[in-house]
């Protein structure tokens, strides 16, 4: 997937993996939601919205809709239903390192009144110290500025953490089951 994310840039195909600490050092985080079954979905949330903060993110769901990616232009958008499917996620750290080449989607997720909803999401972090996350110069064009600051992953999670704390919404879920 990285070196096919690379050659997508025009990068040499390894580069990305490297400067994500390699393969050796990636770590694999899974979580798995369960999404109840709720008498008022438009009350509740299941996941609020958020942008992950791994390389790439893979999901793999039990075919209940309930994914929703925030779209300029159009708000928030259900992602379709593909059989046998795994969706990607472009996370944070693979936006800073591309410049936002590619893009981490802010996305959430629903619950409904008919179905439960469970997916597995397998997080694919950088190591926490071992590079320092920067936009890579060659993705950095002329007459461009470089989008985000240089931080370790560790740095990045502790900003993204506390941004959050600040910001804090409060909101509540509903659900029963
Ligand atoms: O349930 C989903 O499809 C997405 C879950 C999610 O965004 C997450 O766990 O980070
Ligand atoms: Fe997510």
């Amino acid at each position: 997937m990285f070196s096919l994310l690379s050659l997508g840039l025009g990068l040499d195909e390894n580069k990305l993996e490297a400067e994500l600490g390699g393969k050796d050092d990636l770590l694999l985080q899974l979580k798995i939601n369960y999404y109840p079954r709720c008498p008022q979905p438009e009350l509740a949330l299941g996941v609020e919205a958020h942008t992950d903060v791994s390389s790439l993110s893979f999901i793999l769901h039990n075919g209940v809709p309930g994914l929703q990616v925030f779209k300029n232009g159009f708000g928030w958008v259900t992602a379709p239903l593909v059989p046998n499917s795994i969706i990607v996620h472009v996370g944070d750290a693979l936006e800073i390192i591309t410049n936002g080449r590619y893009h981490s989607v802010l996305h959430r997720g629903l619950v409904n009144k008919e179905n439960i909803r469970i997916s597995w999401a397998v997080f694919c972090e950088p190591p926490r110290e071992k590079v320092v996350l920067r936009p890579l110069p060659e993705l950095v064009g002329e007459g461009e500025v470089a989008r985000f600051e240089p931080r370790t992953f560790a740095e990045h999670l502790e900003r993204k953490l506390f941004k959050a704390r600040v910001a804090g919404s409060g909101d509540k879920a509903v659900c029963e089951d």
